[in-house]
């Protein structure tokens, strides 16, 4: 909705009186929005504080303690390894942020959001790996000046800034393949949900990680071949992953760099999944160019990533992902506007985005070659 600037002012002015905010936190109507809106604040002025009661809940496994049934405040400190106020400090700050109920006196169990975590592995990970980026974003504005760089998030996702990425060791991308691996739980799914792969014959998967993707796909279409391409270290482990599922004989995985060689010939379909955001816009020109080179008229690329501006979750896309990619060095969240003006710089047509369900974690943008 359009308002003018001058309304805004005024609006903004008001809003910035104490006695005005005084007023509206008693006044009937407009106590509640008050309320919510003085919270949201305090959620985003105290939001690390929060984050670090979840940190010492994982580092603690607290939630996975509580999965195998309720708790007394003792057995939780002994199990902790906690004194008993420590152990009551941290469960009620738990419980106030519904990951813990009180189930009687001195007696704790899983909460809605503590119950969400227990079916979603991959969300403990990213709360482990957060202490690099807390790290990093100590000087926001430094990183935002360009006048300082984050080392802990560019030493852990190896490609970025390697001169040659595809000499990078199995040790420096074992734990970004991990924690990449294990939040394809929320994302393969809500992908292959909402488009089909019934008509296509061969699915490529550039920067596919250790194949948890292309493994999701491949189970849910027994007809589909599928060839995942990454650094040499990480597609000897989806190599190795193929072989455990049994997918053997439908799956390869070929190493190289996405940026020097080229990519696998043969597919009619192409994804890239979680890739073009990590890079700079030129960077991610080139990547999918080169997806393009990899497809033959008519076929199709699949992009799948947080985007920026997605209604409902803005923060996710542009204060989260904005700031991680720039502590990490590397890439931008962008709006699916500029995705599509990308795309078709690239020659793609038919550029469309499909509805995820769960569009805060990734959206879903096609087009055809
Ligand atoms: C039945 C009745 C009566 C009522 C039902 C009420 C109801 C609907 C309750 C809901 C219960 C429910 C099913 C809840 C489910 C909650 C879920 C699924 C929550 C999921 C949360 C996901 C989170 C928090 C994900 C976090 C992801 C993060 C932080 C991802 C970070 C990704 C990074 C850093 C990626 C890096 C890659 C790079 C480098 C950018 O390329
Ligand atoms: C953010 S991860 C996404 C992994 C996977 N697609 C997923 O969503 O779980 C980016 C992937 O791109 C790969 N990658 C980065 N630079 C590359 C390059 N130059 N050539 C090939 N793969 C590259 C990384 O090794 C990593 O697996």
């Amino acid at each position: 909705m359009w308002v003018p600037n001058r309304l805004l002012d005024l609006r903004n002015r008001v809003f910035a009186n104490p006695a005005f905010q005084r007023w509206a936190a008693t006044f009937p109507l407009t106590r509640l929005i008050a309320q919510r809106r003085a919270r949201q604040l305090f959620d985003i002025v105290a939001g690390f504080v929060y984050s670090q009661v979840l940190f010492a809940c994982v580092r603690l496994r607290l939630l996975d303690h509580l999965a195998e049934g309720p708790l007394t405040l003792d057995q939780l400190a002994r199990r902790l390894d906690l004194p008993p106020d420590g152990a009551r400090r941290l469960l009620r700050a738990a419980v106030s942020l519904r990951l813990v109920a009180v189930r009687g006196r001195d007696r704790y169990a899983l909460d809605e959001l503590g119950a969400a975590m227990m079916g979603n592995p991959g969300i403990a990970a990213m709360v482990e790996h957060h202490a690099m980026a807390y790290v990093d974003l100590q000087d926001p504005v430094a990183l935002l000046r360009g006048e300082a760089q984050g080392q802990a998030l560019k030493d852990y996702w190896a490609y970025v800034g390697a001169d040659v990425p595809a000499s990078a060791a199995g040790h420096a991308v074992d734990g970004y393949t991990a924690l990449m691996a294990d939040s394809q739980h929320l994302i393969a799914g809500d992908v292959l949900d909402a488009c089909s792969l019934k008509d296509h014959r061969c699915l490529l998967d550039v920067g596919g990680g250790d194949g948890s993707f292309l493994v999701a796909a491949a189970k849910r279409w027994p007809h589909l071949r599928v060839i995942l391409f990454d650094l040499p270290a990480v597609a000897e482990r989806a190599r190795a992953r193929f072989a455990r599922e049994g997918l053997a004989e439908r799956a390869t995985a070929i190493g190289g760099d996405m940026l020097r060689d080229p990519l696998p010939q043969g597919a009619d379909i192409v994804s890239l999944v979680r890739v073009l955001h990590d890079h700079d816009d030129e960077v991610a020109q080139r990547i999918i160019q080169a997806a393009g080179r990899a497809l033959a008229p008519g076929g199709t690329l699949l992009v799948t990533e947080p985007m920026s501006g997605t209604r409902g979750a803005e923060p996710i896309g542009d204060a989260y992902f904005g700031f991680y990619l720039l502590a990490m060095g590397s890439g931008r969240p962008r709006t699916p506007r500029e995705l599509k003006t990308m795309l078709r710089a690239a020659d793609f047509d038919r550029v469309r985005l499909v509805p995820t369900c769960r569009p805060m974690l990734t959206r879903l943008m096609l087009a055809r070659k």
